[in-house]
């Protein structure tokens, strides 16, 4: 049985900015007909540039939005036709930093126990404020805490129910780096003992390092879903990456990815990197620090996100 599952989804909110022409008028489509089967045990990355729409699928995994079309459930359980039992079986650690600023840690967490009907759960806080770094501020207050502090406590509420299937929505936007690692670690014991886990990040070296599938979502269509590993050989297998102080002809310049100074090159081998060196240097200029490097989930996810091309990688494999 499939952890989630989405099937033909498609979420239409009201809004004057309608683009596509086969929008209804007067409604935007955040998603469009999106499937996606999510297996038991899975670490799951969703990939997107802003507003591709990775938010409104979780809003709909979580019934906090309603699908204009479609079926999503959780461990077989439909989200709006059995919302509790979904609701149960998945802990959502939100985007947005929301807190109750009236308790201190320990009390929001044993709220949060209460809400899902889970008594005698102390053992559990203990653990969870032990492993997320939280266990000096077990009686601080809300307010007390720091930006990085409260979004611990977030992941905390997220597991106080010991849920099958994690949602982590962006979990380390603006944290340091003590905590990611802190909290990778933690995700990764609760997937290795067999919780589903699904992840949407910013930080494609995360996705990279911690999910085996990754789907990549763009104006609210799955543009690339496969294994992590074959995204990464699909690519193009190395990356000619050299700093320049002037601007490159602009034939050259619409080949590479440059960012100030750095400018990077997709090359498939030897002779490829050798012709583009060469026309460096015939246009007069000097690459300095020249390195090649192995292509990363971030040259995938570029090269998927400027394609426009309709055939989809990877879409209809299964784990
Ligand atoms: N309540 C809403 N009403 C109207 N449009 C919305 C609403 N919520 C989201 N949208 C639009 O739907 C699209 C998808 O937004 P969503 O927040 O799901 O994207 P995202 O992939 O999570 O982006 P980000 O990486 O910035 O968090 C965007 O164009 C957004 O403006």
């Amino acid at each position: 049985m499939a952890a989630i599952s989405f099937q033909s989804v498609s979420k239409a909110y009201p809004s004057p900015k309608s683009s596509k022409s086969s929008e209804r008028p007067g409604t935007f489509l955040a998603l469009d007909a999106v499937s996606l089967d999510i297996q038991e045990g899975e670490f799951f990355g969703l990939l997107g540039p802003n507003g591709a729409g990775k938010t409104t699928m979780i809003s709909v995994l979580a019934g906090l939005t309603r699908a204009t079309s479609g079926r999503v459930s959780v461990l077989g359980h439909d989200v709006q036709a059995d919302f509790a039992a979904a609701r149960r079986a998945l802990g959502v650690v939100p985007q947005e930093l929301v807190f109750d600023p009236f308790f201190n840690v320990r009390e929001l967490l044993r709220i949060q126990s209460g809400y899902f009907g889970v008594k005698n759960n102390g053992a559990w806080i203990d653990e969870l404020l032990e492993s997320l770094g939280l266990a000096d501020k077990a009686n601080a207050n809300m307010r007390q805490l720091s930006g990085g502090m409260k979004r611990r406590v977030l992941v905390a509420q997220a597991l106080v129910h010991k849920p099958p299937v994690i949602v982590l929505d962006e979990p380390t936007a603006g944290v340091d780096v003590e905590l990611r690692q802190t909290l990778w670690q933690f995700i990764a014991k609760l997937n290795r003992e067999g919780h589903t886990v699904l992840l949407t990040t910013h930080y494609l070296e995360e996705a990279e390092a911690l999910c085996g599938r990754i789907a990549m979502l763009k104006t609210g269509r799955i543009v690339a879903l496969d294994k992590t590993s074959d995204l990464l050989k699909a690519a193009s297998s190395n990356v000619l990456r050299f700093k320049l102080d002037a601007e490159m002809p602009k034939a050259l310049a619409d080949k590479a990815r440059i960012t100030g100074r750095i400018v990077q090159f997709p090359a498939n081998d030897a002779l490829e990197i050798e012709r583009y060196l060469a026309a460096v240097r015939e246009a007069g200029l000097v690459a300095q620090d020249i390195e090649i490097r192995k292509a990363d989930l971030e040259d995938v996810f570029l090269d998927v996100m400027t394609q426009n091309k309709d055939s989809v990688h990877g879409v209809g494999a299964v784990a």
